[in-house]
């Protein structure tokens, strides 16, 4: 979220009037999107994915009330944010709306200055709660993926790949002696050198679908959709040699003079589940360590 982009709103009304002093109002804050009916205000929702939709209650054909259901109904369109705009002023309408999970419920003829209000508002709510979502999923210190994004996202991608048979590649990499690190450099400096390992990383992950995340410490993980061992491994050679490149002394490593990864991978076998494949990049990574750090192990086969 970038914070400088004008957020959208959708108008769907099916008085033309109202949608002209509607869209007259927004226009200077907003882009602003019209649709004359229900079906033209579920096709836009749809293709623009507004952050906000005016939404009149009483449409011809397809009504504001099931207007919503089928947003809802849509994982595309689940989460807009609408205000019901409606010539309907009882209070059992305006209960019936915010209960259906309207976000508010505004009786005609409305008043331009509460209109803009709670717009504004409403808009404010859905900034805050994308911000919330954003950080739920990064990590603070490298700005990664963090574990939960990983978990999730390696989730989704172990079953498309069982659905659709493409190939599935993880790697664990771990920071060879950061704890030799820290002690020599300090701790500000180890968060330092993580910073520019997870830049590394997420360098190197830059094909469609890989994501590079924090998942622990000094542990990361590469979940690669799309992508066999030979593609994996050359992924990993890319972030070796970018720490090579970088060459951030290590005075106290046993490897190296330098700060350098080990990483264990793997790449999904018929039949495995996400659990068994994480299971088996662990246990490459362990083997990595065991035979001396500063190296990949990839899983035969
Ligand atoms: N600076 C910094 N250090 C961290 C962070 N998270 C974990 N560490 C450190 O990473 C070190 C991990 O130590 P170990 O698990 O013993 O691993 P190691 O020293 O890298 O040894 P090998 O993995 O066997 O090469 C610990 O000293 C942690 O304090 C962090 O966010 N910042």
């Amino acid at each position: 979220m970038t914070g400088v982009e004008t957020q959208k709103v959708l108008i769907a009304d099916d008085d033309p009037i109202n949608r002209q002093v509607l869209a007259e109002l927004l226009k200077p804050e907003y882009t602003v999107l019209l649709a004359k009916n229900g079906e033209q205000a579920l096709e836009r929702a749809a293709r623009h994915t507004p952050d906000l939709m005016l939404l009149d209650v009483m449409m011809p054909d397809l009504d504001g009330f099931e207007v919503l259901r089928r947003l809802r109904a849509d994982p595309v369109t689940a989460g807009i944010a609408i205000i019901f705009i409606s010539g309907l002023d009882r209070p059992e309408d305006e209960a019936n709306g915010l209960k259906m999970g309207a976000a508010d419920y505004i009786a005609k003829p409305f008043n331009a200055t509460v209109v803009m209000a709670r717009v504004a508002l409403h808009l404010q709510v859905v900034r805050q709660q994308r911000l919330l979502a954003h950080l739920a999923h990064v990590d603070a210190l490298t700005g990664l993926a963090n574990r939960r994004r990983f978990d999730e996202s390696f989730a989704a991608e172990w079953q498309r790949a069982r659905d659709n048979g493409a190939p599935l590649s993880l790697a664990l990499a771990d920071i060879d002696s950061f704890k030799q690190y820290n002690d020599h450099y300090g701790h500000p400096a180890g968060d330092r050198a993580l910073r520019a390992v997870a830049r590394a990383a997420a360098a190197v992950a830059h094909r469609p679908g890989h994501v590079a995340a924090r998942y622990g410490g000094e542990e990361l993980v590469l979940l690669m959709p799309e992508t066999d061992a030979a593609l994996a491994r050359q992924v990993l050679r890319e972030l070796a040699d970018t720490l090579a490149e970088l060459a951030i002394p290590h005075a106290a490593a046993v490897a190296a003079p330098v700060l350098t990864i080990s990483a264990g991978g793997a790449t999904l076998l018929p039949g495995e589940t996400a659990a068994d494949l994480f299971a088996a990049a662990d246990a490459h990574l362990y083997r990595a360590k065991q035979t001396g750090r500063n190296r990949v192990e990839w899983r035969a086969g």
